[in-house]
């Protein structure tokens, strides 16, 4: 029996004695990724008797509850749209009167005042979720409704996304913001593929304006083939640190003529402002020579990227950057503007007065400097304009830190005063706040590389102070980079992103607490509970999906912890459909600390190995931590994690 058609889901039900899942047509119900839907169906249409309304209606009205302490569904009544002058608590104790006494799939409900919450019936818990779970493996939390709705067409109603994350500056630090970007944006590229999107994922490098014909100044003098070769990254890093040092008393003789309101021309035209501007100048009339040098340094410096976002699974579809959008495309957006009177001569330069067209707060931009250059802000107008050519999005997110929050409202905004609304209106921003302290706490670190190096061998540290379990761990290796990755990137998950946080390696690498050690352990511990009982997980699954009734031995209401884990499992297609919507990785975070946490009260109470239960019951429990085990890779997988089997 199937539960992943919806013909063998209600031939289960069937089965547990609560007949067919109810068809409500106008329900905006995903009875085929979430089973807490079918559960929401079926209370709709008792609902419907009981309170004398529409099943629709009823499916709508009803909730799940913030804590699993205010039931597993409730029912706000007053949103039943009650007619004039009926009470909302005397309604809702009269729906309480009339709900069946011995309900197959909820226990009888209490009103609570205007609120009716509904407890799932723990029996039929296992045998309904767990088929469902062990059916989709690692596509439980996904929506596969999408490709689902027509077989013959799996690409009906898909959406494509594009996602703007990580875009580093080439030759510059990687720093924290590079960071959460860079984890951030993974998720939620990995969310809307789960969630039945076509994702396009963007690296746009800052790989283009002045600072690249100081760079190349500065190979001149500093460059070394053998070291660009060895450690690229580092080695432009520390080029253009170097020229950059020589360079900063020109800088400062030119700010002080400015400040002193002089001329600063004559300073600009000389020594190494000259050099740089006179390389820049070539690499904008495609210089072969100054392309070429560029193009090496850009390419190097990719497919060093490449390897490091590889060790948080990570890849990007393009590496565009500033250098890649099209001159074409920024005097289409140029035109645009001029033709709108959006765009005004000031000071030698092009601006647009966002005051001055009711964008109260944003200021005046300038979009082409004085000498011609385009500016970042062109450069991403126009870059929209490509990319809805190119990927024809239904969304466009940037992950970028909140301190361009008024940058991106301008770059929004440009395109709404280019008569670009519609296309304005598929943009959004994801923002996030500042992590405090991670270079200082860090050391000298300016790459990403240095980051995941730094978390591994403080996590390799930790894991040797438990000399027993150290030495049964295979790989102490490959387990401290994938669990000092988990540290960084919990650490950076676990608070709303917009919140600052401090950089702990302290704690972030603790095993006690929420930290990603800890859902590592959690992980490793399930995996070791089903490899010390002599149950493969091939007998196990398959065995529970041809005798789903064997499950019910363990679960009754004396016990609440297994069906409190069970509770919590059902609910995970509907945390990941709240994700999608909030853009918020703690959402997810959250809900699986809840699960670790209802997995350790589990431990003690239902045990798998040496007790003298029946092999049924051996198998009940084990299936109950494998299913939970799989929910919690899921989870951990969704956020960018690689869950370790041992650790
Ligand atoms: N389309 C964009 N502007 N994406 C974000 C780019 C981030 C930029 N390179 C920075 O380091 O701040």
């Amino acid at each position: 029996m199937s539960t992943t058609t919806l013909e063998g889901a209600s031939a289960l039900l069937e089965q547990i004695g609560a007949g067919p899942i109810p068809s409500i047509p106008k329900a905006a119900a995903h009875p085929l990724a979430r089973p807490v839907d079918i559960y929401r169906l079926y209370l709709a249409q008792i609902l419907a008797k009981a309170a004398g309304c529409d099943a629709a209606l009823a499916y709508d009205s009803v909730q799940v509850p913030g804590t699993a302490a205010n039931g597993d569904l409730v029912l706000p009544v007053p949103r039943l749209r009650l007619p004039k002058g009926v009470k909302p608590a005397e309604k809702a104790a009269e729906i309480a009167a009339a709900f069946p006494d011995a309900d197959v799939l909820f226990k009888k409900v209490v009103a609570a005042g205007i609120h009716l919450p509904f407890f799932f019936n723990p029996r039929p818990l296992p045998r309904f979720i767990l088929p469902y779970i062990f059916q989709r493996k690692n596509t439980y939390g996904d929506d596969l409704e999408v490709g689902l709705r027509d077989p013959t067409n799996p690409d009906m109603g898909r959406k494509t996304v594009v996602i703007d994350f990580s875009s580093p500056n080439i030759a510059k630090e990687f720093h924290a913001g590079h960071l959460r970007s860079t984890i951030i944006g993974a998720y939620i590229a990995n969310l809307y593929k789960n969630m039945g999107w076509d994702v396009v994922k963007l690296n746009y490098l800052g790989d283009w304006g002045k600072q690249f014909g100081l760079l190349a100044v500065g190979w001149k003098r500093y460059g070394d083939e053998e070291e660009l070769k060895r450690e690229p990254l580092k080695h432009l890093l520390d080029v253009y640190a170097r020229i950059n040092r020589d360079f900063k008393p020109e800088e400062e003789a030119r700010d002080a003529a400015a400040k002193a309101g002089k001329e600063t021309a004559e300073i600009e035209t000389k020594g190494l402002f000259a050099e740089r501007n006179a390389f820049f100048r070539k690499m904008e009339e495609r210089d072969p020579e100054a392309i070429g040098l560029w193009q090496r340094f850009r390419d190097i410096s990719i497919e060093r990227y490449i390897q490091t976002y590889a060790r948080l699974n990570i890849s990007f579809d393009e590496y565009s950057g500033e250098s890649t959008v099209q001159s074409s495309s920024i005097e289409e957006a140029e035109k645009i503007l001029k033709e709108k009177g959006i765009y005004e001569a000031h000071n030698g330069a092009w601006a647009i007065h966002f005051d001055q067209h009711g964008a109260k707060g944003l200021g005046t931009a300038i979009i082409r400097g004085r000498d011609g250059s385009t500016t970042y802000l062109l450069r991403d107008v126009a870059g929209v304009l490509e990319r809805e050519r190119k990927y024809n999005f239904d969304k466009m997110i940037y992950v970028v830190s909140s301190e361009q929050d008024q940058y991106f409202r301008r770059v929004f905004k440009t395109l709404e005063l280019m008569g670009r609304k519609d296309l304005a209106d598929k943009l959004i921003h994801i923002n996030f706040g500042k992590v405090e302290g991670m270079s200082s706490r860090l050391g000298n670190v300016k790459l990403l590389g240095d980051i995941l190096d730094n978390s591994r061998e403080a996590m390799h540290e930790v894991m040797r102070r438990n000399e027993v379990k150290y030495s049964q761990v295979e790989n102490p290796d490959a387990v401290a980079e994938a669990v000092g990755i988990a540290a960084v990137m919990v650490q950076d998950m676990s608070g709303k992103r917009i919140n600052n946080y401090p950089f702990d390696m302290d704690r972030m690498t603790a095993f006690e607490g929420d930290t990603g050690p800890y859902l590592q352990y959690c992980h490793a511990r399930l995996n070791s509970i089903l490899r010390k009982s002599d149950i493969t997980r091939e007998e196990l699954v398959n065995h529970f999906i041809d005798h789903p009734s064997s499950l019910d031995g363990d679960i009754d209401s004396d016990k609440p912890h297994g069906a409190d884990l069970l509770r919590l499992m059902a609910q995970y297609p509907d945390v990941t459909a709240m994700a999608l919507k909030n853009h918020e990785p703690s959402t997810i975070l959250t809900y699986l600390f809840r699960l670790a946490h209802q997995l350790s009260s589990c431990y003690d109470v239902i045990q798998v190995k040496g007790t003298d239960a029946s092999r049924e019951v051996t198998l009940a429990r084990a299936a109950l931590y494998e299913g939970a085990r799989q929910v919690l890779e899921n989870g951990m997988r969704l956020l960018g994690l690689s869950p370790v089997d041992r650790m």
